[in-house]
């Protein structure tokens, strides 16, 4: 699809587990009329086992999980289709890696939150795999965007349509991508 003049966006919804990355980003993807990938289902089994038994994954769990993601943009990218990704992303190193697989460039929204509301929510949760004992994990993990990554940070306790209509904003206003 493409939007005014703008190139067709892809995006990535970011931050840790119970930041919200699934609800906005399936949301974001409805307004933008865009293809919705959830990171969550295309981990491989061994690494569903591993968070749902408590663990958190490592650099190299993650390395295959993240490249599937970014061919599935690309794939999406490819066939002129807007695409909007949930994944956690939480190391500049993913984020690159994400990158690598793209011809245009990627837009991220990161989903800031505290601790203790991400633990709250991950609890709260009852058909996810994430337990809530690895939120504390993704903090130690988490590496917030860099000035220049393209990304637009979110206070991710606004409500879902706020979080919508700011992230379309900073997507048709065309901000610098890379
Ligand atoms: N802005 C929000 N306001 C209120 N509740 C929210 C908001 N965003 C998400 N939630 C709720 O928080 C919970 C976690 O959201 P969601 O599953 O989208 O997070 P996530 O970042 O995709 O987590 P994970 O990576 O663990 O899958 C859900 O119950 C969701 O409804
Ligand atoms: O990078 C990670 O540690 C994982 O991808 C997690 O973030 C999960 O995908 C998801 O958040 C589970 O709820």
């Amino acid at each position: 699809m493409q939007i005014g003049k703008k190139p067709t966006p892809a995006v990535v919804v970011m931050g840790v587990a119970g930041s919200g990355k699934s609800v906005v980003g399936r949301a974001l993807a409805k307004a933008l009329d865009a293809r919705f990938v959830e990171g969550d289902i295309l981990h491989p089994p061994e690494n569903v086992a591993r968070m749902a038994s408590g663990l958190p994954l490592t650099d190299a769990d993650r390395e295959g999980w993240l490249d599937t993601i970014g061919k599935e943009i690309a794939h999406a990218a490819a066939g002129g289709e807007a695409v909007v990704a949930a994944c956690s992303a939480l190391k500049r190193a993913y984020r690159d890696r994400l990158r690598r697989h793209q011809v245009m460039p990627l837009a991220f929204i990161y989903l800031r939150i505290d601790p203790t509301t991400a633990r709250l929510r991950v609890a709260g949760r009852k058909d996810h795999f994430m337990p809530a004992s690895l939120v504390e994990s993704q903090f130690a993990d988490l590496e917030r965007p860099a000035d220049g990554e393209g990304a637009l940070a979110l206070d991710a306790s606004l409500p879902i349509a706020e979080l919508v209509g700011a992230s379309l904003q900073f997507l048709l206003a065309g901000e610098p991508l890379r």
